[in-house]
C-alpha cells in the first residue's frame, strides 16, 4: 500500500492497478486535484480484504489483470458493497467493453493513457455520487432509527407500517418551516389525515383550514379562498372573509390541486409569492401569512408536460414533497385498519365487534384496494352493517376478487368446493397442512409473526409453539 496524499478531511479514493506507471499518472492529477486522498494497490486478490475495511469512498479498478480480473470483481463489489461508486479503467477502448462495464454496475469507464480533464470530471462525478449515497444512508438512518418526537400529533393516523414512520419523521423534519409542502398519493390513501399531522406538527397557533378545489369554477374559486366586500358582486349581501383570512397564523390545505383552473393558478402563484391577495370588489391589500399544504392524486409529470398546470406554481408548491405509499405497498396495515374500522362501525350501530373468518382475512390482505383506505372503511363498515352472524366471511364483502383461490367455503370452514386431490395426490396428515399454512402466512406478511398469527387466527405465541415444533422435528 502507498502513501496517503493531500489532507487528511478529504475523502480516499483506491486506485487498483498492477501498471505501476500508471499509478505515478493517477496520484499526480489526483493529488494536484485536491479532490481526495489516493492510495493504491496493485494486487487485485487483495481488493476485497481492503474493501472490507470500509475506508473508500470510490474506486477506479482497472479491468485486465492477471489472476483476478475486473470482470471477476465487479459483481462481488456490487453485491457486497453497493453503495461504493465504481469506475473501470483499461487500455482496451472499444464500446462494448464499456457497455459490459455499465452493466456489471460500474458507474463509469476511462480508457487509458489518461486524459487529465476527463479523469478529473469522473472523479468528481464519482465522489459525487459517494457523497449522495453516504447522505443517503444517514438519513434513512436518521428516519428509521430514531423515535417520533411527539408521536400524539400521528395518533389519528392508524399504521404499523416502517414506510409510514418514515413519512411521520420526514413530516417532524419539515413541518417547523414556513414554506409550502405537497403531498401526493393515490386517491384514499389519507392525504387530507396527513395534511392535518404536517399542520399539528407545525406547531402554528392558528387553524387548520381546508378547501377541496376541484369543481371551482375561478370566481367561486376567489371567493371562497380571497373572500369578498360587500356588494362586490350582485347577491353579495354581507362582506365575507374567505378561508385563507381564517387561516392566519395556521395551515391552508388545497386538496385536488391538480384540478385548479388555469385563471385560479394564477391567483395562488400571486398568493404564494407575494403573500398579498385581494377580496373581490376591494382594492385593498390583504397580507397572509397562513402556510400552504396542497395535495393531489394526479399524475403531475402529464399535467406539466401537457400545459394544464404552471411549473412555476409547481415548483413553488412542492418545497417540501411528502409521498404516501398506497395501502397494497404496506400490506401490513390492512389487518389492523380492518380491525379499528370494524370496532367504530359496531359501535356505531350498537353490535358487538364481530370476528373475521380465516380465508377473508386471506383474502383482504390478499386483495389490491385501488381506493385505498377510503375503500377499506366503506367495505368494512358496510359489512359490520349487514353481517347478522358475528362471523364476517367473504359473503360480506361483495364484489371483491381475490388474486389467487382462496382454499376453503364461505363459512369460514376448510373442505366444501376445494379439490383436494389437485393440490395433495397423496392424502396429507394435518401436521403437513399446518406447516405449509404457517409458512404461507408467514410469506404473505412478509415475516411479521404478530399479522400471520393474525391471518391463521391463532395467538403470536401458539404460532411461536407450533414453529418451535417443526424446527425440533
Ligand atoms: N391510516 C389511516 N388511519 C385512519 N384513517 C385513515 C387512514 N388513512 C386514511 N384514512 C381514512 O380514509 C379516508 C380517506 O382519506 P383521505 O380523505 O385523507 O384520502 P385522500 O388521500 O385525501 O383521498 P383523495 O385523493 O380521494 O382526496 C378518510 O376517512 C380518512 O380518515
Amino acid at each position: 500500500m502507498s502513501d496517503t496524499f493531500v489532507s487528511a478531511q478529504l475523502p480516499l479514493a483506491l486506485f487498483l492497478d498492477d501498471d505501476s506507471d500508471f499509478f505515478n499518472e493517477i496520484r499526480f492529477v489526483a493529488e494536484t486535484s485536491g479532490l481526495c486522498q489516493v492510495e493504491t494497490l496493485s494486487e487485485s486478490s487483495r481488493l476485497l480484504s481492503e474493501l472490507a475495511q470500509q475506508r473508500y469512498a470510490v474506486l477506479f479498478m482497472d479491468w485486465v489483470m492477471p489472476f483476478v480480473t475486473g470482470s471477476d470483481l465487479l459483481p462481488v463489489i456490487n453485491k457486497e458493497y453497493p453503495s461504493l461508486p465504481v469506475v473501470v479503467m483499461t487500455g482496451i477502448s472499444d464500446i462494448s467493453n464499456a457497455v459490459r462495464c455499465m452493466k456489471q454496475g460500474a458507474i463509469d469507464y476511462l480508457t487509458k493513457p489518461l486524459d487529465a480533464n476527463r479523469f478529473i470530471t469522473c472523479l468528481t462525478n464519482a465522489l459525487k455520487i459517494s457523497e449522495l449515497s453516504s447522505q443517503n444512508r444517514q438519513l434513512k438512518e436518521y428516519l428509521l432509527g430514531t423515535p417520533l418526537e411527539k408521536p400524539e400529533n400521528f395518533r389519528h393516523i392508524i399504521t404499523c407500517s416502517d414506510k409510514m414512520q418514515a413519512l411521520f419523521k420526514l413530516i417532524e423534519t419539515v413541518a417547523p418551516s414556513r414554506y409550502p409542502v405537497f403531498i401526493t398519493g393515490e386517491t384514499g390513501v389519507g392525504k387530507e389525515l396527513i395534511a392535518s399531522a404536517v399542520h399539528k406538527a407545525s406547531g402554528l397557533k392558528g387553524k387548520f383550514v381546508p378547501l377541496n378545489v376541484a369543481g371551482l369554477d375561478p370566481l367561486m374559486f376567489d371567493d371562497t379562498l380571497f373572500g369578498h366586500k360587500k356588494g362586490a358582486y350582485t347577491g353579495a349581501s354581507e362582506s365575507r372573509e374567505g378561508l385563507i383570512g381564517q387561516a392566519q397564523g395556521g395551515t391552508l390545505f388545497l386538496d385536488e390541486i391538480g384540478d385548479l383552473s388555469h385563471q385560479s393558478q394564477v391567483k395562488l402563484l400571486r398568493l404564494l409569492q407575494e403573500n398579498e391577495y385581494y377580496r373581490l370588489g376591494s382594492d385593498l391589500i390583504q397580507k397572509s401569512d397562513a402556510r400552504i399544504v396542497a395535495a393531489s392524486n394526479r399524475d403531475f409529470k402529464k399535467l406539466l408536460s401537457e400545459g394544464k398546470f404552471r411549473e412555476d406554481l409547481y415548483h413553488r408548491l412542492c418545497y417540501h414533497q411528502l409521498s404516501i405509499p398506497s395501502l397494497r405497498a404496506r400490506k401490513e396495515d390492512i389487518l389492523l385498519l380492518v380491525s379499528h374500522f370494524a370496532g367504530l362501525a359496531a359501535a356505531s350501530v350498537g353490535k358487538s365487534v364481530p370476528c373475521l373468518s380465516a380465508e377473508l382475512q386471506f383474502m383482504l390482505c390478499d386483495y389490491d384496494f385501488p381506493g385505498n383506505v377510503r375503500e377499506l372503511v366503506n367495505r368494512v363498515s358496510n359489512a359490520v352493517v349487514v353481517n347478522r352472524s358475528g362471523l364476517l366471511t367473504q359473503e360480506d364483502f361483495p364484489g371483491m376478487t381475490p388474486k389467487h383461490e382462496v382454499l376453503g367455503d364461505t363459512q369460514g370452514n376448510c373442505g366444501g368446493q376445494f379439490s383436494m386431490h389437485l393440490v395433495f395426490p397423496e392424502f396429507p396428515t394435518l401436521e403437513l397442512i399446518e406447516q405449509i399454512m404457517i409458512n404461507e402466512a408467514l410469506k404473505r406478511s412478509n415475516g411479521r409473526k404478530g399479522m400471520a398469527a393474525e391471518l391463521l387466527g391463532i395467538t403470536r405465541q401458539t404460532l411461536r409453539n407450533r414453529m418451535e415444533g417443526f424446527e425440533s422435528a
